[in-house]
């Protein structure tokens, strides 16, 4: 049971694709980020799983129903848009009662419910309040609690922490990975803050003008980006393109092993500045890089630097080595990871890869 995105398109009257032949299957019980630059297609999607916006093509399933030709009221839903939407005419308690009383919930039910949500959204004491009298962060909570009080299959939130300060956004976040595993919920929210989706999601779908890019777990893609897109998106990446000579990605004085690809063919090189480490000068070292400025960051230094002359590149330093670099000084550099991407390698796997995962969501589907 999952929810099953599968073949949607999506374009606006008069515009262009929005969302290009998406299909892809998220995991219950998870938290997934829809991670992406503005005008990707996130919102797009949310709102077609949502049902206020319907797909040119495609099919929605959730927890093994199809959905996309129910109203929104029908799918079994919860969700939490950017601007609260709270009914301001409401007090607190009313806005988390919404749902249930729909439900034609009894009374005593409805009020334990409320009680129990505004305990564990931390509310307590605020339910006769109306939302102009309460906070962003609070207002922000009863959103939440009035999603969660019908109880839905699937919690979809629109840049759930967006309006809030730093501060509250941070202790937003990590209180709702708490409430997520205390409630077993399966949610999905969009964010164009790669932080935010790499610290709270269980599973990260990087978007980029309305295809997925790639679907993996905070490490997988970080750690395995699978294309330059995403290594760029998400963290800070030093990144080149060059042509494969002798081997080698070649960068002039920094050369990297290009195992198994084709002489002469392009290739683009994201190398993280934490893979980048910075020894003491050293006359017999590979890789000599002037460094042109430092800054310092509370935990860390970012160094910058230029490799003989011509390539510019950055590194990060613990601080105690940060300390003692200053701009000018002569450094050897070494490149302790790097990924390479070609387009002359990969067609006919990325193309299999694709079938597979159709065929897997065709059975998911069916089952
Ligand atoms: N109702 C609409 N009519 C026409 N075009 C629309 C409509 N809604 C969205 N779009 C267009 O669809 C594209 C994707 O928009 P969407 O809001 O899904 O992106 P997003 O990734 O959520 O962006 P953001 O992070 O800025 O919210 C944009 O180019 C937007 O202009």
């Amino acid at each position: 049971m999952s929810i099953v995105v599968k073949n949607v398109v999506k374009k606006f009257p008069g515009g262009t694709e929005v969302l290009k032949d998406l299909s892809f299957q998220l995991e219950e019980e998870e938290m997934t980020a829809l991670l992406g630059p503005s005008g990707s297609g996130k919102t797009t999607l949310l709102r077609i799983i949502a049902g206020l916006e319907q797909p040119c093509a495609g099919e929605i399933h959730i927890m093994g129903k199809r959905v996309d030709l129910l109203p929104p009221q029908q799918r079994g839903i919860g969700f939490v848009f950017q601007n609260y939407a709270l009914f301001q005419h409401m007090t607190v308690y009313d806005n988390i009662a919404f749902g249930l009383k729909i439900k034609k919930k009894d009374k005593d039910t409805i009020h334990e419910k409320v009680f129990m949500f505004l305990e564990k959204m931390a509310l307590q004491g605020l339910e006769n309040r109306y939302p102009h009298q309460l906070s962003g962060g609070q207002q922000q909570r009863v959103a939440l609690a009035r999603a969660l009080a019908s109880e839905p299959k699937l919690l979809l939130l629109d840049e759930p922490f967006a309006a809030v300060d730093a501060k509250l956004r941070k202790e937003l976040r990590q209180w709702i990975v708490k409430l997520h595993e205390e409630l077993k919920l399966t949610s999905i929210f969009v964010t164009h803050d790669q932080q935010e989706a790499l610290e709270v999601a269980d599973r990260v779908a990087v978007f980029n003008l309305g295809k997925l890019e790639q679907l993996g777990t905070p490490r997988e893609i970080y750690h395995r980006p699978a294309t330059p897109f995403v290594a760029s998106f998400v963290g800070d990446v030093n990144y080149y393109r060059t042509k494969v000579k002798n081997g080698n990605a070649d960068l002039g004085a920094l050369q990297i092993r290009a195992y198994r690809l084709i002489e002469g063919s392009d290739v683009e090189v994201v190398i993280r500045p934490e893979d980048v480490r910075i020894e003491p000068y050293h006359e017999k070292a590979d890789v000599k890089a002037q460094v042109r400025q430092t800054t310092f960051l509370g935990d860390f230094f970012k160094v910058e630097m230029v490799i003989a002359d011509q390539q510019s590149i950055i590194a990060t330093v613990p601080k105690e080595q940060g300390w003692v670099i200053q701009p000018q000084d002569w450094v050897s550099v070494k490149i302790i990871s790097s990924k390479l991407f070609t387009k002359e390698r990969t067609p006919a796997l990325t193309l299999l890869q694709k079938r597979k995962d159709i065929e897997d969501l065709g059975q998911a589907a069916q089952a």
